[in-house]
């Protein structure tokens, strides 16, 4: 038989479903009532009985294992699920958010005694002990133990409280929980912490030879040196080899975008900018100047909310995050798809990169393009002649800058989305090796990044300036400016940036980076190195 609509097949599961549910509204009604009384004995003496063993409750399943079949190749792969746990730590870390804290589904900061909210969601969303599990375990199976600590330590709390209450969607269980906390603890030097949970494994599964012989084995070890009962080492964070400015990155994130105020340091200052182009006479830009050394400028209101959105609608022409989402969730309206679709918001890396036009961000262009842990984003390349909203941008940022726009002496507009967790570790935009692909354009180095918000977020996501020692805050529709390389051709130390991961929101940005050559008249070299 054919099962189109997995929702017929249930009908009338869910009718029965529905009706105990709605007997059970009051819970002094069916013993009060000896009609209810007796329907309540029946039900439990034979209708239950008649429904799980029912045809159509073999269909069910049957609809339940098809209707998942059909979409499993387009869910998300493990590397998803591992990917979105990554996230989640590096937001603990760069923010410095307490995991208890977020498995009850707030985001603070707790430094010492001092609590800070970075951000309060309108509805709070806890995890559960499975959820927290899940995430302490990525960490775990990479000898990650910083990580593996404290999310276990939640599973395992989480799961003492509702102990006996399994849930059919739970991988593991309070074992599980005590189990690979208990070796974390032990990695990590603590042999007491790895004595007690194991003693407390053995109260479920005495049975457990390993863990039994574990026991003995951290007994052993505290007799023979007591002073390893607690931990001696306080257990260091991994380390990033290639960031070795990460302390002044997050240092830079965590103030949430803390840009420098013009009327604190009187060189900044804000204006309305024409450029002494005919085009932006009539409508001139508000510019704000933000630094000096690297120059650094942002420009309020660069585009509408129409065209950010026809941006954002041009890099991802044929399908949406919305659709996406919203077509699992209406082919298969059933418990465990609405579970599937709601969950489906969290594995935005890797998943949807199959999905979408959009592709995971490269560094640079060329044809063997590597994808990198340090970008976690999606881009695409938007040529001029898809629509003319890109040919009015680029005859707007000629205006702004006083810059030659036209390819060769710029590249395509790229268009990046962050997801939750989606950042750009500190870089430099323009080439800092005569072999970088940058070069293969024939038209110099970037001399310049103009780059437009086109969302908000609602948390995180700044533009960190490493060297510079401040950080911009997305504004939506602003765009920021800032030339790569000095006069002399040399590129700027000083630009080193970085974009900050999103805490909570869809952070949107465009790229347009303009070139060296053709900008000569318009920008004139000097040889002082500091110009
Ligand atoms: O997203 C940001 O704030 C910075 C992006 C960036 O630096 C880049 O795409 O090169
Ligand atoms: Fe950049």
């Amino acid at each position: 038989m054919e099962l189109e609509n997995p929702l017929t097949t249930f009908s009338t599961a869910v009718q029965f479903y529905d009706k105990v549910l709605s007997l059970h509204e009051d819970p002094a009604t069916p013993v009060a009532n000896p009609l209810l009384a007796f329907t309540l004995i029946k039900r439990l003496q034979s209708d239950w009985r008649n429904v799980v063993h029912s045809l159509e409750a073999s269909e069910n399943i049957r609809a339940l294992k098809d209707g998942y079949e059909k979409v499993e190749q387009e869910l998300p792969a493990f590397e998803d699920l591992e990917g979105a746990a990554r996230a989640l730590m590096r937001l603990q870390d760069v923010y410095m958010l307490n995991v208890k804290g977020l498995a009850r589904g707030v985001f603070q900061r707790v430094t010492g005694s001092a609590v800070t909210d970075l951000y309060s969601p309108r509805r709070l969303f806890s995890l559960t002990a499975d959820d927290c599990f899940q995430v302490g375990k990525v960490a775990y199976d990479m000898g990650d133990y910083y990580h593996a600590i404290p999310w276990l330590e939640e599973a395992v709390s989480l799961f003492r409280v509702s102990y006996g209450e399994w849930k059919t969607e739970d991988e593991a269980s309070l074992e599980d929980a005590l189990d690979h906390l208990a070796f974390a603890c032990f990695q990590a030097g603590n042999v007491s912490c790895a004595l007690s949970l194991s003693r407390e494994f053995l109260l479920y599964s005495p049975e457990n030879k390993r863990m039994v012989r574990n026991v003995l084995k951290y007994e052993r070890l505290l007799a023979e040196s007591p002073h390893q009962a607690v931990a001696e080492t306080v257990i260091q964070r991994p380390n990033v080899p290639h960031l070795q400015t990460r302390d002044m990155y997050e240092g830079l994130c965590q103030t949430l975008g803390s840009q420098p105020i013009h009327y604190q340091i009187p060189s900044l200052y804000c204006s309305y900018e024409t450029n002494s182009s005919p085009y932006l006479l009539l409508q001139p830009v508000r510019k704000e100047v933000i630094h000096l050394e690297p120059y650094v400028a942002l420009y309020h209101d660069f585009v509408s909310d129409s065209e950010a959105q026809k941006i954002r609608e041009l890099a991802e022409p044929w399908v949406s995050l919305v659709d996406i989402l919203g077509s699992l969730c209406v082919l298969h309206k059933d418990e465990l798809s609405s579970l599937l679709c709601f969950h489906s918001t969290l594995y935005l890396p890797v998943w949807l990169l199959n999905n979408l036009q959009l592709q995971r961000s490269v560094v640079a262009s060329g044809e063997k393009q590597l994808q990198v842990d340090y970008r976690i984003s999606k881009s695409a390349w938007l040529k001029d002649t898809i629509d003319p909203v890109l040919v009015t941008l680029d005859h707007r940022i000629a205006a702004l800058t006083g810059l030659d726009v036209q390819p060769p002496h710029a590249e395509y507009l790229q268009v990046v989305n962050y997801g939750i967790g989606g950042h750009y570790e500190p870089h430099f935009d323009h080439a800092t090796s005569p072999s970088s692909p940058l070069y293969r354009m024939k038209s110099g180095n970037r001399v310049a990044t103009f780059m437009i918000y086109l969302s908000s977020v609602e948390a995180g996501g700044a533009t960190a300036f490493i060297y510079a020692n401040f950080s911009v805050p997305v504004v939506k529709n602003a765009a920021l400016f800032w030339w790569n390389l000095h006069r002399s051709g040399e590129g700027d130390g000083d630009t080193l940036h970085a974009g900050c991961p999103v805490l909570v929101g869809d952070k949107w940005v465009a790229n347009k980076w303009i070139h060296e050559y053709g900008q000569e008249f318009r920008r004139p070299c000097s040889s002082n190195p500091k110009d």
